[in-house]
């Protein structure tokens, strides 16, 4: 059966054209890895995964993701200290928004984006701002996409101003990586071997335009943020549902590296801390829905569903069905450590998606996921904040909402963290000036799906 990835522009609707590259007709870049199909995704797709899926590649954005992971550990320190409970921290999946965004810009940018700064500069700021606008108003424009479109409507005006507001600043931060790439790789030719960042690996393939760089590495990151943060989320959450999950994973993380930092080497010494991402990615897949079209007639259990039909393949679903996981609703990483797990049919979760089309983000996501579980309970015990629970929420993605119920408890190890960041200055630090239109607006939103309006 051939079924090709379903690609949706807005105000396109779905595309599954050999043509190479589709036309701008919002100022989101279609010139990428997401919206294409063919040749032309084809070399994208080989030159992403080379940077992003090959072990020795990912094995070298481990220190950039430990001593992030360890800046954000240090945020955690200093919300939580100003929160009046001394234990939580007000926006949670926020701040790990912000934190995913700064692991997974250094990966793909080679820069830093400035996010966890102590003062959160006003571009970066509004960048913030307009990727959650984006995939807000995204949502919302999921269905008569062509009506809003038409009709001009504030979703559709808020969402293209998003996306104007997002590629003028990664244009701003990704063409000088362009051009300093380009001078170096003129002066220096790269020799087989060299390791190159992602963009001067791009720029050396000489088969992309300056233009398709951008929209290429723009989109890719838009791909991976919110995904990731959603994941980190869920994970910190169900970590401090479950302590006893949590002490086998710490048992495991004390025993392996103690107070460490992790390389990609010991990860092989710690299937708990895989366990413990994996059972996280079957109960809250962040993407819930994937999608395939059809590409010739097929009959499938009975049903014949002809060419061009969108299948829908439910996540969510599919990794709670209890005919292959036993208790589907209980968080319990062990069930992945059976040689049972081995039998399981490979479609049962499939959180990154499947074959060639499948998550090209999948590796950096599942490491920044084991680096935040350990360097978490390296320094803190996670509890559950008994006064509320989660109501997860499809806003394009699967996200917890706005407030995660965790309290973060102090370990006291000697030097569990990296980040060397003297005392004096965590109590100058003031949380970021952020505006709150945005967040406030979400919190709206999220309060009228619960009915508490
Ligand atoms: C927990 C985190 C993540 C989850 C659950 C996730 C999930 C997915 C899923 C389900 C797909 C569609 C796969 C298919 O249709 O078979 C996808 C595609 C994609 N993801 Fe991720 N993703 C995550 C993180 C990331 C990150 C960090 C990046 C970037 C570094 C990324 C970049 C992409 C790209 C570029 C595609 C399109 C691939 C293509 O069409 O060739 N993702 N992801």
């Amino acid at each position: 059966m051939d079924l090709r990835p379903m690609t949706y522009r807005v105000g396109a609707g779905p595309s599954s054209s050999d043509d190479g590259p589709p036309p701008h007709d919002v100022p989101s870049g279609s010139r990428t890895q997401f919206f294409t199909q063919g040749e032309y995704w084809k070399t994208s797709r080989r030159t992403m995964n080379t940077k992003l899926m090959k072990p020795h590649a990912v094995s070298d954005y481990f220190p950039d993701i430990n001593s992030t992971t360890s800046e954000f550990i240090e945020r955690v320190r200093l919300l939580k200290s100003q929160h009046r409970d001394g234990l939580s921290v007000s926006e949670l999946p926020y701040e790990i928004n912000k934190f995913t965004m700064e692991a997974v810009g250094k990966m793909l940018l080679g820069v830093r984006i400035g996010t966890l700064e102590k003062q959160v500069s006003p571009k970066i700021q509004q960048f913030i701002e307009a990727i959650g606008r984006m995939f807000l108003t995204g949502h919302q424009l999921m269905a008569f996409a062509k009506v809003h479109q038409l009709l001009r409507t504030r979703a559709w005006r808020e969402h293209v101003e998003s996306w104007d507001t997002i590629y003028s600043l990664s244009d701003e931060l990704i063409a000088p990586q362009i051009d300093a790439a380009t001078r170096r790789l003129e002066e220096n030719p790269p020799a087989p071997g060299d390791k190159l960042d992602l963009i001067s690996h791009m720029v050396a393939a000489q088969t992309f335009t300056r233009e398709e760089i951008i929209d290429n590495v723009t989109e890719t990151f838009m791909g991976g943020v919110d995904t990731v943060a959603n994941g980190v989320s869920f994970l910190f959450y169900l970590l401090s549902k479950n302590e006893s999950a949590q002490s086998k994973l710490r048992a495991e993380v004390d025993n392996v590296l103690g107070t460490r930092e992790c390389t990609m080497n010991d990860l092989q010494a710690m299937p708990y801390v895989k366990a413990v991402v994996k059972e996280t990615m079957r109960l809250f897949p962040p993407i819930p829905i994937n999608a395939r079209v059809t590409q010739e007639d097929v009959v499938i259990s009975n049903y014949r569903i002809p060419k061009g039909t969108i299948i829908m393949l439910n996540n969510y679903t599919m990794s709670r069905d209890e005919r292959i996981f036993s208790d589907p609703d209980t968080f319990n990483p062990d069930r992945w450590l059976r040689a049972e797990s081995a039998t399981w049919h490979p479609f049962s979760a499939i959180p990154f998606g499947y074959g060639v089309r499948s998550c090209v983000g999948r590796r950096v996501s599942e490491n920044l996921m084991y680096i935040s579980a350990i360097q978490m309970v390296q320094n803190f015990f996670l509890k559950k904040d008994p006064s509320f629970d989660i109501t997860p929420l499809v806003r394009t993605q699967f996200a917890p909402g706005p407030e995660l119920p965790v309290h973060f408890v102090e370990r006291g190890l000697s030097s569990p963290c990296t980040y060397p960041m003297a005392s004096e200055q965590l109590g100058a630090l003031t949380a970021s000036a952020v505006p709150l239109g945005f967040r406030e607006e979400l919190r709206a939103v999220c309060d009228d799906e619960e009915g508490n309006n």
